[in-house]
């Protein structure tokens, strides 16, 4: 008989069990110490045979989301000790999983007053890796959808080129469905599938927080690139996400962690390594501000005016979502009101939120936090304090949003504290010069430009 699940706080080992595939259902086992097995399943439909050439590199793509998946059951618990069933890991690969959950988790701990500095250590072996060969993945790309602006973004950018490409996305959103259908692209929908015993351990009072999410949703689609054949994940993070929210005792706290561009390197680096050497990870958007992405968002969007939410109350898999598309309460619906206004005739934006959000005093709070004003910045997928001066600073001069509670408060309040010297909007337009868009796709950040 197994034991009942227990308190996992109180637990001193996380195990990695096993990891199967079969007709197409991916599943990840976890326990704490000899309790009840946590079983995670991923669904990838239809799913083809793996042909021999590429059966290597599907066992590590599905070992690594096997390990990549585990940090949301780990944090339940947090014990001193991984233990990782099977083969070895060598070096390489436990550094960059102590560095998903360390930093990936970074908010989690933070929120918690935990440190886990010294902490995470994945067990390995000292051993010399053979490079792992191109495998002959077919020219076409896996590109995600999160239903918000950013997504829709880079997919317009890619079809500008007429790069062959799917629309990909996990989960059981309605919402991202709707956007990846309006792309017009194929589309693959993955669903993915919690423990169930996960929502029982947190009734037992596990500990929960954030996770890095698109660490998870990453690997997902490394393993859906081998199995169906794509050589490149195109994902839509800007450059803005690699900043962190706050620092605290000596280390950096970042809510969007693995979106950020050292995640990206280090998984783009490994894969080409590790699973196959042509198999390519990047973001398209990297190179870009949040600024510059709702610029073009307002340029390339408009057939997705009426489907897109930025809003993540919407993905929620338990809580309570939104009535409407845009909860109009969160931070994420806030910084995008921001950031689009610069940029969209104001009578459309307004008809997006379903009411103006920079008129509402009750706001005023939330808003000085996106502008770092007495508060840091929200655990939230929003873009820099400095960037957010910059869009206020700009709406201050607009007749159309100058009279408008919260702008006009900015000008008369917070305006005169700051250097104006450092609230052009220009600058956050332009593009930096990090990225590892393949030579391929080059022409669809020309696009963008
Ligand atoms: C939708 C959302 O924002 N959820 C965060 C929220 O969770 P909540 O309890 O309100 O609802 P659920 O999402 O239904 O989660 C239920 C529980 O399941 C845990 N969980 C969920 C997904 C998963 O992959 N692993 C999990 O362990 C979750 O912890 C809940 O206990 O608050 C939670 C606590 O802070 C967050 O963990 C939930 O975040 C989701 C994992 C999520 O998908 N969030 C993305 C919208 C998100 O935050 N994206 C970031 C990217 C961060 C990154 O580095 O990848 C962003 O856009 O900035
Ligand atoms: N459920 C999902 N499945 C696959 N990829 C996802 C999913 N949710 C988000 N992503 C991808 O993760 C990256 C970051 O998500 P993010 O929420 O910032 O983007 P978005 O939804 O396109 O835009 P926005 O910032 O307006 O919400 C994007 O490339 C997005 O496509």
């Amino acid at each position: 008989m197994t034991a009942p699940l227990a308190d996992p706080r109180q637990s001193e080992r996380f195990r990695f069990v096993r990891h199967t595939f079969v007709d197409g259902v991916a599943e990840l086992v976890y326990a704490f110490d000899e309790g009840p097995e946590l079983v995670e399943r991923v669904t990838f439909p239809g799913a083809p045979s793996v042909s021999a050439e590429r059966e290597a590199a599907f066992a590590a793509a599905l070992r690594l989301l096997h390990l990549v998946a585990g940090v949301s059951y780990y944090k339940a618990g947090i014990p001193a000790t991984i233990v990782v069933e099977g083969e070895a890991l060598d070096e390489d690969g436990a550094s960059m999983l102590d560095a998903l959950y360390l930093h990936g988790l970074a908010e989690f701990a933070y929120r918690n007053r935990l440190d886990l500095r010294g902490r995470i250590a994945f067990p390995f072996e000292r051993k010399r890796h053979a490079a792992v060969p191109a495998i002959g993945l077919p020219k076409r790309s896996l590109l995600p959808i999160g239903g918000g602006k950013d997504s829709v973004v880079a997919v317009e950018a890619i079809k500008s080129i007429g790069a062959e490409a799917t629309a990909a996305w996990v989960g059981n959103s309605p919402l991202i469905a709707e956007c990846a259908a309006r792309t017009g692209l194929p589309t693959l929908n993955i669903s993915r599938e919690l423990a169930p015993g996960l929502f029982e351990l947190n009734r037992l009072g596990a500990w929960n927080g954030h996770i890095p999410v698109t660490a998870i949703n990453s690997v997902i689609l490394v393993v859906a690139a081998v199995l169906y054949g794509y050589d490149s994940i195109v994902f839509a993070n800007e450059r803005s996400a690699s900043v962190a929210t706050l620092e605290y005792d000596g280390q950096e706290v970042n809510h969007q962690w693995s979106k950020g561009f050292g995640f990206e390197k280090t998984l783009h680096d490994y894969l080409h390594s590790h699973v196959a050497a042509d198999l390519d990870y990047c973001s398209l958007l990297r190179p870009w501000s949040e600024l510059a992405v709702t610029s073009a968002f307002a340029r390339l969007g408009s057939d997705y005016f009426n489907v897109f939410s930025s809003c993540n109350r919407n993905f929620r898999i338990l809580g309570p979502k939104p009535a409407d598309r845009w909860c109009g309460q969160c931070p994420k619906c806030h910084f995008v009101f921001l950031a689009l206004a610069p940029f969209m005739a104001k009578p459309r934006l307004l008809s997006i939120f379903g009411r103006n959000l920079l008129d509402d005093e009750e706001l005023a709070g939330a808003f000085d936090a996106l502008l770092e004003y007495k508060d840091h910045k929200p655990f939230e997928c929003v873009g820099e304090g400095a960037e957010a001066r910059a869009a206020m600073a700009a709406l201050a001069e607009r007749p159309e949003w100058s009279e408008d509670a919260l702008v006009a408060r900015f000008r008369s309040e917070i305006l005169p504290q700051l250097d104006r010297s450092e609230l052009a909007l220009e600058p956050w337009l332009k593009p930096g010069a990090s990225h590892l868009v393949p030579r391929r796709l080059l022409g669809a950040l020309d696009a963008l430009g």
